[in-house]
């Protein structure tokens, strides 16, 4: 009779070893060849000699009985290994991305950017290619010493005459290049009026504006693009908020011909996505491709919540207009009257969407009085002499338009010129009395200066 093999029984109750063959685990019974072959492998050591050196290991190779894995720098964590030319490659790439206007990064936070100014850092470390070793480290009566442009007071006081004879005669120089009356009396005269849009508190205004937006967009005035175009606030972006995306806007294209806007938006869109846009409630221009824009951007920004579109320019460009425009209602004061917006103002145009209106700022100081109320920088209401501007209009302006326009036929100058105007809508008398006070002024002011030249005064 064959003997029936017993079962053996697990009377300690305890689970059995891992490599028993006949471990039952479940329902799926005992293990199977290849299983119990991968755990008897975990067992097996490799063979040693005296010292303890391994000479072979059971599943090593038997054709290339030396070969080791090469370590790699992956191992040891998160990284990744890029070669000189990869990485040169990745800080071209990124550096014209970056610079173009017309390119978004995504997901700046995850890229290496401090790879990008690596040149940078080292230009400023390299202590020893602007002075050999030995003057940097050398012995102490070779170090370098402060260079004193003077050595003792006489010759300071030289130097401060002679840069001061310099500067003055630079001075001169510019001055009469510019047309300047010379003795100044004019800059003392300049009223705070031409200040307007410059103070401390209004460029204040206008950085937390700029701190505040992730798009800012530059309200420029159609019929004078470049004159209302701050390129000092552009060169701040790139430079320093290198994050934030700029977008020219030409306003007030209802007032200029269609192929003025034209040419101006090929010209501007070289440089920054730009947009014409005609400001009104009920019969604006522009306002979709606006709108569009500013939802791709805060597509682009999915990472935010929301994101705010500070608005900045000249005074008087629109910025409040084009604000009311796109929210269909008077949110924003609005004034034919420049400095109407005091201080910044935050408005939600959508969820995912805000405005914020900056008041005007005047980025150039160079301009001349003239300059600064064709800009509409200054209320002409308050302009004490408005008829010494005329001129500059009369120059810029094509004469078939200003005939066409006051029914003027021919004039020899401005004071001509306003004279027409006035008999043809009948305010001569006023002008007379104009004329009459401008000739008085200049008499009395040529004989304060007569009487000041001969010692009078
Ligand atoms: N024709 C025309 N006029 C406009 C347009 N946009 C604005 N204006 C007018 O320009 C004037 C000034 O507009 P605002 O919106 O107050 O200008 P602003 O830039 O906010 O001015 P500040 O408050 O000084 O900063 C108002 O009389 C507007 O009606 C436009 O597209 N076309």
């Amino acid at each position: 009779m064959a003997k029936t093999k017993e079962k053996k029984v697990n009377v300690s109750g305890k689970p059995k070893h891992s490599l028993d063959a006949n471990r039952t685990d479940g329902k799926s019974g005992s293990r199977s060849a290849s299983t119990v072959r991968r755990l008897n492998m975990y067992k097996t050591r490799p063979k040693r000699d005296r010292k303890g050196k391994v000479l072979q290991h059971e599943f090593q190779s038997k054709e290339l009985p030396n070969t080791r894995i090469q370590p790699d720098r992956r191992w040891f964590g998160n990284t990744r290994c890029v070669n000189q030319k990869q990485l040169e490659f990745f800080r071209e790439e990124l550096q014209s991305h970056m610079s173009s206007s017309y390119n978004v990064i995504l997901r700046e936070k995850k890229l290496p950017f401090s790879l990008l100014n690596d040149h940078q850092k080292q230009a400023r470390v390299h202590l020893l290619d602007t002075e050999p070793f030995q003057d940097a480290f050398g012995p102490k009566g070779k170090r370098k010493r402060p260079k004193l442009l003077a050595s003792d007071y006489e010759s300071l006081v030289k130097r401060a005459d002679g840069s001061q004879d310099a500067f003055e005669q630079k001075n001169d120089a510019s001055t009469s290049a510019e047309g300047v009356e010379g003795d100044g009396f004019r800059d003392l005269v300049r009223h705070t009026m031409f200040e307007k849009g410059q103070s401390k508190r209004i460029w204040g205004e206008l950085y937390k504006v700029i701190d505040s937006s992730d798009v800012v967009v530059q309200v420029l005035d159609a019929r004078d693009p470049q004159g209302t175009r701050c390129h000092h606030l552009e060169r701040h972006l790139k430079e320093h908020c290198k994050h934030k995306h700029m977008i020219l806007l030409l306003n007030k294209c209802d007032l200029v011909p269609a192929w003025a806007t034209k040419g101006w938006l090929r010209v501007l869109s070289k440089e920054y996505p730009s947009l014409a846009f005609h400001a009104s409630i009920n019969k604006s221009f522009g306002k979709g491709s606006l709108l569009s824009v500013l939802r791709q951007f805060a597509r682009l920004k999915s990472d935010k919540q929301a994101i705010s579109v500070g608005f900045v320019g000249y005074p008087n460009v629109g910025k409040s207009s084009v604000i009311n425009t796109l929210r269909t209602k008077n949110v924003c004061k609005v004034a034919p009257i420049p400095g109407e917006t005091k201080v910044w103002q935050y408005i939600t145009l959508t969820k995912r969407i805000f405005l914020i209106d900056c008041p005007g700022v005047v980025y150039q100081n160079k301009d001349s009085e003239t300059d600064i109320v064709l800009k509409g920088v200054v209320r002409v209401t308050n302009l004490e002499d408005a008829a010494e501007h005329i001129g500059e209009v009369l120059k810029r302006v094509k004469k078939e338009h200003l005939k066409r326009a006051y029914k003027i036929k021919d004039w020899v100058d401005e004071n001509d010129f306003l004279l027409q105007l006035c008999k043809s809508t009948g305010k001569l008398l006023r002008v007379c009395l104009f004329l009459h006070f401008i000739s008085w002024y200049l008499f009395f002011y040529d004989h304060i200066t007569n009487l000041a030249s001969v010692g009078h005064l």
